[in-house]
């Protein structure tokens, strides 16, 4: 028996690969460390199980084609880049992969993707009909059109909600280091941690970010944050180097295992909590607070003192407490321009087409448990 059954017995797996893996500052694409992983993934994939692979490495492969040096800070040249290098990239992928006669599919995603709950339906159903027709979708950001607001910003996330987007059994997140330390090795000796069962495990933990002058953007920090929402979501993480995503993935001790935290949530549940974006704010007066955090009530309108913002009915919302703490996140059934007339009212006294719940408990999730750190 493996060491990690739970990752060795995952029949469908997401894995990250980051610019470090892929690329270097001067000679951009990394053609022979890319096919090493393609070699991997392609014999993962011929043992029958089905693979999501995210990789960065868009703008990193796009600098040396352009004569750049570094990667650049304004955002229209770190586009272009991304423009030239997210081609390279996924043909450079095309054409290995052919060699191990699978076919693969290129998904660029906007955070705007996920955190509509349309588009987040609509990125499933993508990604579950390329797996039913033996494709292996290969996901990066759509860094051409993102812009600074709207950016994930780093694919360590972006790998954490695919994975549940894909109803993943496991999920691989693979950079230039080993593991999790608990200190940044570049900066001394450190040591690896094998196991995080909870934010506990990482209280002693120095996370540093990526090197300044790297082809990287998160460093380790944005790793541990994606690796807890996903075992939140009841999926399985290692952190650990592209040079050891075979043995992880054949459930080896390598790496840093991030276990099972919490029961995979429902579908809107996993999405109102990490990806949604709320659009606005509803104050709430204490009997409110209270009959939503501990009667596990819906929110009347009764018990709301304002809002702010300019959403529609369907959007996400903070649900916040009148000393100004958010209690809650959820879906609002009125557009804000309704809801003035509401507030405050008690159910019977309104029209019948205005009695239902401002939020209704099932699109309702409670915040406040941080979950890193
Ligand atoms: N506590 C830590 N444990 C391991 N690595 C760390 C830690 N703190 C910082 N790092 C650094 O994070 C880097 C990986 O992040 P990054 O360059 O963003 O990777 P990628 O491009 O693969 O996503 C490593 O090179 C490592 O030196
Ligand atoms: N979407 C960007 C990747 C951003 C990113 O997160 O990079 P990395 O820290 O190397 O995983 C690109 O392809 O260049």
């Amino acid at each position: 028996m493996s060491a990690r059954p739970e990752i060795a017995g995952a029949r469908r797996v997401v894995v990250k690969v980051g610019s470090s893996s892929l690329t270097t500052l001067p000679g951009g694409l990394d053609e022979a460390r890319l096919s090493a992983l393609v070699d991997v993934l392609g014999g993962v994939r011929a043992g029958g199980r089905e693979v999501v692979l995210v990789s960065s490495g868009a703008i990193a492969a796009g600098l040396a084609p352009l004569g750049m040096q570094g990667r650049p800070r304004d955002l229209a040249t770190a586009q272009a880049a991304a423009s030239v290098g997210q081609l390279r990239l996924v043909q450079t992928y095309a054409d290995a992969f052919a060699r191990h006669q699978v076919t693969v599919g290129q998904v660029l995603l906007t955070a705007d993707d996920l955190t509509r709950r349309s588009h987040y339906r609509n990125a499933h159903r993508t990604v579950e009909r390329l797996l039913a027709l033996g494709v292996l979708p290969i996901v990066n950001e759509n860094d051409t059109v993102a812009t600074e607001e709207i950016r994930f910003g780093d694919n360590d996330r972006l790998a954490a909600l695919v994975a549940h987007v894909a109803q993943a059994e496991a999920l691989l997140l693979l950079s230039d280091v080993d593991g999790v330390y608990d200190g940044d090795p570049r900066s001394g000796p450190a040591q690896l941690i094998d196991t995080v069962r909870s934010a506990a495990d990482l209280a002693a933990v120095t996370l540093g970010s990526a090197r300044r002058n790297g082809v990287g953007t998160g460093g380790m920090a944005t790793k541990v944050e994606a690796a807890m929402i996903a075992a939140h979501a009841g999926v399985p993480v290692v952190v650990t180097s592209t040079a050891q995503a075979a043995a992880a993935l054949a459930g080896e001790r390598v790496g840093t295992l991030f276990a099972v935290a919490g029961r995979r949530p429902g579908a809107r549940q996993f999405w109102l909590r990490y990806a949604s974006r709320p659009r606005g704010r509803l104050h709430l007066d204490e009997g409110a607070v209270r009959a939503v955090r501990e009667r596990n009530a819906s929110l009347l309108a009764a018990g709301i003192t304002g809002a702010t913002g300019e959403f529609l009915a369907d959007d996400p919302v903070e649900l916040v407490g009148p000393d100004g703490t958010v209690v809650a996140r959820g879906l609002v059934a009125y557009d804000a321009r309704e809801l003035p007339a509401l507030f405050g009212r008690k159910t019977g006294e309104l029209d019948p087409e205005y009695r239902r719940e401002v939020v209704h408990r099932d699109e309702m999730v409670l915040v406040g448990r941080r979950i890193v750190g």
